[in-house]
């Protein structure tokens, strides 16, 4: 997979005998931003669960480079029951690390993508929608992941906090490099992404389940 970190090689996908993706081939380069646009319906939910191993292609391949995956979904599915702070520092429970250290990375996670911190002890039902998806990306970048997966992560979004939401993912991009597959329904995506600057590749998922242009 030289220069790859994600690819797949003639994926076929049916989601109970009907045909979601069909021989798709992809490849995500290391340190870019890959952005996969489609209608509804045409399988990106269905692509980005493949990337993250959570289904199996029925053929071909998906071969994954990355120590720490990092995934952000549609929904935020924030636990209800636990601060922004706590929805963070969650995604560290599997790691081996002193009490204050896991608050700090949740707390520096959540600055990072501009939570302001008197928001950090509020509960999800106290934050706006997109307070919230800023909660969910933190959750997904404290792990410091070197792959990053986004199903259409700010389509709930208004335009106004969708802008300021890409703003904050270039600008964590333009840092650390980190290797992105972004799905969207919205053109609008992958052009405000690629007007920041960014190397984006792009490439559009018809409702045949042929990708094109990836
Ligand atoms: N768990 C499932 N079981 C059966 N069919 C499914 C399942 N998940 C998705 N599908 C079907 O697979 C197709 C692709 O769905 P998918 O959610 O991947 O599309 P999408 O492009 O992400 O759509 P949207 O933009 O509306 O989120 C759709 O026809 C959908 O109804």
């Amino acid at each position: 997979m030289t220069g790859a970190m994600l690819r797949f090689a003639g994926v076929d996908f049916a989601h109970e005998g009907q045909p979601v993706l069909r021989g798709l081939d992809l490849a995500v380069p290391e340190g870019g931003i890959t952005v996969i646009s489609g209608p509804s319906g045409s399988g990106k939910s269905t692509l980005i669960a493949l990337a993250a191993g959570l289904l199996t292609p029925d053929a071909g391949r998906v071969d994954r480079r990355c120590d720490s995956l990092g995934v952000v979904f549609q929904n935020p599915a924030l636990l209800p029951w636990k601060t922004a702070q706590e929805n963070v520092a969650f995604a560290l429970s599997g790691r081996v690390l002193v009490r204050r250290d896991r608050r700090d990375r949740a707390r520096a996670a959540l600055a990072a993508v501009g939570l302001a911190p008197g928001d950090a002890d509020k509960y999800p039902r106290q934050l706006s929608g997109g307070m919230c998806q800023r909660v969910a990306l933190a959750r997904a970048l404290v792990v410091e992941p070197d792959l990053l997966l986004c199903d259409e992560p700010f389509s709930a979004l208004d335009g106004d906090l969708r802008r300021a939401l890409w703003q904050v993912l270039g600008e964590i991009h333009r840092r650390r490099g980190l290797t992105t597959l972004l799905v969207t329904h919205d053109p609008e995506e992958v052009s405000a992404l690629a007007r920041g600057g960014l190397a984006i590749s792009c490439g559009r998922l018809d409702r045949d389940g042929r990708l094109r242009g990836g």
